[in-house]
């Protein structure tokens, strides 16, 4: 469970109030209007933020003073953040051990990831051998390997082509989710919810509402998401 206890984020002359709990296990997506704070609560829980006040408790350990590298969370970013300079199997390994020494049993770990990724025998290439879907394959292996309880996606497949997007949702859902992870996921497009999402969260006006079951919220939205909607 991931629980924001009365936290506010700020952002120059933005601020964040989120008072709610996300559930253990669970995908939610963040869905909301430009500039409504859904980076700002990622960038918040990753740790990159300081609250102004408030807590972030995720399955019971205060972890609002922990450094980002200390938190049980791994982040996958639009840009998938791999090093032009490594190969793919490097770009993963970077997932167990940020000095590259990996044991035989980590390499075969690597090789694994790789593969249920569907980039068996491609370790060896660089970022720039591979095409834009391979390489966002490359980052969710990365974040598979480091293995942490909690995954925040921030509209991480929205330069791909819609059928490469809903293959790596696909890959999020029974990669991560089905390993029990919990999953928190900016995206626009209220697809991309229905498609994985157990819960979606509202972000809206800086003010993070509480989940609500997927169904439920598009069967019958509220005002806000109605507005967001159009
Ligand atoms: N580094 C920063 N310094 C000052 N203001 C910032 C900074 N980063 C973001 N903001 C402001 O914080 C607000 C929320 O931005 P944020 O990126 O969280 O919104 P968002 O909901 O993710 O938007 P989008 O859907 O467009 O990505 C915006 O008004 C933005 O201009």
């Amino acid at each position: 469970m991931l629980r924001c206890e009365s936290l506010v984020l700020q952002q120059g002359a933005f601020s964040l109030r989120a008072d709610v709990v996300f559930a253990r296990g669970k995908v939610v997506a963040l869905i909301g209007p430009s500039g409504a704070g859904k980076s700002t609560l990622l960038v918040g829980l990753g740790g990159f933020l300081v609250p102004v006040t408030g807590r972030v408790i995720i399955d019971d350990v205060d972890v609002t003073d922990a450094a980002p590298g200390q938190r049980p969370i791994s982040m996958l970013f639009q840009d998938n953040n791999l090093f032009p300079h490594l190969s793919a199997a490097q770009n993963v390994g970077l997932g167990l051990r940020p000095d590259l020494r990996l044991r035989e049993e980590e390499k075969s770990q690597v090789a694994a990831a790789l593969a249920e990724v569907g980039l068996a025998g491609m370790g060896l290439r660089k970022p720039a051998a591979l095409s834009g879907g391979q390489q966002s394959r490359v980052a969710l292996a990365r974040v598979l390997v480091a293995n942490r309880p909690v995954v925040l996606l921030d509209e991480p497949f929205s330069a791909l082509g819609p059928a490469l997007k809903d293959e790596m949702l696909d890959l999020v859902k029974s990669k991560l989710a089905a390993a029990g992870k919990t999953v928190m996921m900016v995206t626009h497009d209220p697809a991309d919810a229905q498609r994985i999402a157990d819960m979606v969260a509202l972000v809206d006006a800086g003010e993070v509402h509480a989940p609500v079951a997927t169904d439920a919220l598009f069967d019958d939205p509220p005002a806000a998401l109605r507005a967001y909607l159009g």
